[in-house]
C-alpha cells in the first residue's frame, strides 16, 4: 500500500511514521521546508516518546520519506491523508484553509482513483467540501472517494495512541474506500482494535463529541475540586469512587489548572459555532468553556491568596515566583493553549518577577514570553530566591524532588501544587505554606 501523509505536524508524522513502522510505504508531506530538511537530516521537530526510534527506522528500511513535493506524492500514492492544521478563527470557527488547500493540490495532481482520508478534526460538512472542491477541478477525469477517519492520539503518548487505539472511526461513501482503509489498518484490526463504519458526516461529529465530553469531564471534576477546597473534602478521594461506577470510569478525572492544548480548547469552541450556525446552542459545552477560563484565573487568585496579596495592580512587585512545567501537560514540547500562558500572564501582570523550567518546552516556551521572564537550567537553579513555587505542569521528574534542599533554597515557603503531585500533609510537615486544587484543606 503506497501513501502520502500532507502536514507533518504531531498527528501527521505520527501517523505516517506508524503507517511505515506497519509495512506500508509512506511519503510525508509539508509546506515547511525547514521541518522536512530536518526530517531528511534525521532530526525530529517535535519531541514526542518513541516517535525517533520509529521514524529512524522506517526511513533507513525505506518505507518513509519526506518531502516538500505534494504534486509528485499526489500522483505516486493510491491514499492521501490530509493531517494539516485547523486552528480557531477569531469567532472560533474551525479555519479549513490548510484543509481546502490540499484537497485544491489534490485534485490538481490525480492522475487515477485516489482515496483522500481527512484526518484533520474538522466541521461536519468538511468531508463534502472537500469531495466539491475536488469534484471542481477534476470532473470525471478521475474517479475518487473522500473518507473521513478521526485520529484521537494523545500527545505525549501518540505513539502507543496510534498503535493501540481504542478504535478506529472511518465515514465513507464507498465499499471500496471503505475495503482501503480496513487494508491501510489491518494490523490494528488483528491487534483487536475495533471498526466504527459510518457517513462521513457521522465521523466528523464523533471527534469533536468525544474531545467536548472529554473537555466537560475534566471541568466537571475541576469544578467538584474547587467545592472541595471550600468545604474541606478531598477530590482524589472523590474522583476515586465515582470512578469506581463503570458508568463514570475514573480517567480523565484529574484536576488542575484547566485544559489546554491544540485541541480541547479550539475543538469546543469549534464544537459551539457549529451549533450555532445551525441555529442550536450547546449549553453544557459552552458553560465548560467558560469554566475553564475561569479555572486558569482561579489558579491566579489561589496564588495571590497563598502569598496574602491582593488582586491589584503591582501587588507582587519584589515577589519572586518560580513555575515548574510549562508544557499544557508532561511529555510534550507543545505550548498551545497551555494554562501556564495565562497564568503566567496574569501574574506578570501583578508585577511578580518569574523564573520558570520545564524540561522539554523552554524553547517553544521563550517564543511566547520572550524575555519578560527568567529561564531556569534546571528546578533547583529555578527556586533559588523564591517566595512561591508554582506546579504547573506535572512531569514526572518534579514528583521526586528533595523538597526539603527545595525549602532551604527559597526565600519564603509557599507551595502552589495546581496538578496534586505532592501529599498536602507531608509538604505541611516540612514547613510549606500548601495549597492545591481540592485538597488544599486536608
Ligand atoms: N495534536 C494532536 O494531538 C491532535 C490529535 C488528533 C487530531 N488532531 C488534529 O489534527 C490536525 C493536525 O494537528 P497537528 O497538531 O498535527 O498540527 P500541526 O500544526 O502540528 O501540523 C500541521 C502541519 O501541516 C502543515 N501544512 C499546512 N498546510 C499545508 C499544506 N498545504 N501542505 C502541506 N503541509 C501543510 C504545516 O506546515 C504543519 O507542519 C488538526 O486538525 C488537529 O485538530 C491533532
Ligand atoms: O484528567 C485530566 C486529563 C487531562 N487534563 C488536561 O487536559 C488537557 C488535554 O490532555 P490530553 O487529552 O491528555 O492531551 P491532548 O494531546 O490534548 O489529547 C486530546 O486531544 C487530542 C486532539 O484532538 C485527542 O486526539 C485526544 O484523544 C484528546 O485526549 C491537558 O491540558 C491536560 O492537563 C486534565 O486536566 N485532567
Amino acid at each position: 500500500m503506497r501513501i502520502a501523509v500532507v502536514g507533518t505536524g504531531y498527528v501527521g508524522l505520527v501517523t505516517g511514521a506508524c503507517l511505515a513502522e506497519f509495512g506500508m510505504f509512506v511519503t510525508c508531506v509539508d509546506i515547511d521546508k525547514k521541518k522536512i530538511d530536518m526530517l531528511n537530516n534525521g532530526e525530529i521537530p517535535i519531541y514526542e516518546p518513541g516517535l525517533d526510534v520509529i521514524v529512524e527506522k522506517n526511513s533507513k528500511a525505506g518505507r518513509l520519506k519526506f518531502t516538500t513535493d505534494v504534486a509528485q506524492a499526489v500522483k505516486d500514492n493510491l491514499v492521501i491523508f490530509i493531517a494539516v492544521g485547523t486552528p480557531p478563527k477569531e469567532d472560533g470557527s474551525a479555519d479549513l484553509t490548510y484543509v481546502e488547500n490540499v484537497a485544491r493540490d489534490i485534485a490538481k495532481n490525480m492522475n487515477g482513483y485516489k482515496v483522500v482520508v481527512n484526518k484533520s478534526t474538522v466541521p461536519v460538512g468538511t468531508g463534502q467540501r472537500v469531495k466539491k472542491i475536488i469534484k471542481e477541478i477534476v470532473g470525471d477525469k478521475f474517479r475518487f472517494d473522500v473518507v473521513s477517519n478521526p485520529e484521537f492520539l494523545r500527545e505525549g503518548a501518540a505513539v502507543n495512541d496510534f498503535m493501540r487505539p481504542d478504535r478506529i472511526v472511518i465515514g465513507a461513501e464507498s465499499d471500496e474506500a471503505v475495503a482501503i482503509m480496513k487494508d491501510i489498518y489491518s494490523a490494528h484490526y488483528l491487534g483487536e482494535a475495533p471498526f466504527v463504519v459510518t457517513n462521513i458526516e457521522t465521523a466528523e461529529m464523533i471527534k469533536y463529541a468525544s474531545n467536548a465530553f472529554l473537555a466537560l469531564k475534566i471541568t466537571f471534576i475541576n469544578e467538584i475540586a474547587n467545592l472541595c477546597d471550600l468545604v474541606g473534602a478531598d477530590v482524589h478521594k472523590v474522583a476515586k469512587a465515582m470512578g469506581m461506577d463503570g458508568r463514570i470510569s475514573p480517567k480523565f478525572l484529574h484536576p488542575g489548572p484547566g485544559y489546554g492544548g491544540s485541541c480541547f480548547p479550539k475543538d469546543t469552541l469549534a464544537l459551539c459555532n457549529i451549533a450555532k450556525e445551525y441555529g442550536y446552542n450547546i449549553k453544557v459545552v459552552d458553560a465548560a468553556i467558560e469554566a475553564n477560563e475561569r479555572q486558569k484565573l482561579l489558579m491566579v487568585d489561589k496564588i495571590l491568596g497563598l502569598l496574602g496579596k491582593e488582586k491589584k495592580e503591582g501587588s507582587l512587585k519584589d515577589v519572586n515566583i518560580t513555575i515548574l512545567g510549562l508544557a499544557f501537560k508532561p511529555n510534550t514540547d507543545d505550548m498551545r493553549e497551555s494554562p501556564s500562558i495565562v497564568i503566567i500572564n496574569e501574574l506578570l501582570k501583578y508585577g511578580a518577577k518569574i523564573k520558570a523550567f520545564d524540561p522539554i518546552a523552554m524553547e517553544n516556551a521563550k517564543s511566547i514570553f520572550g524575555d519578560s521572564i527568567e529561564y531556569s537550567k534546571d528546578e533547583y537553579s529555578a527556586v533559588e530566591g523564591a517566595d512561591c513555587l508554582v506546579i504547573v505542569t506535572e512531569w514526572n521528574q518534579f514528583r521526586k524532588l528533595d523538597m526539603e534542599k527545595i525549602k532551604s533554597l527559597m526565600r519564603n515557603h509557599n507551595l502552589a501544587d495546581l496538578r496534586n503531585i505532592y501529599e498536602p500533609k507531608k509538604m505541611r510537615e516540612i514547613g510549606f505554606n500548601y495549597v492545591c486544587v481540592g485538597r488544599s484543606k486536608i
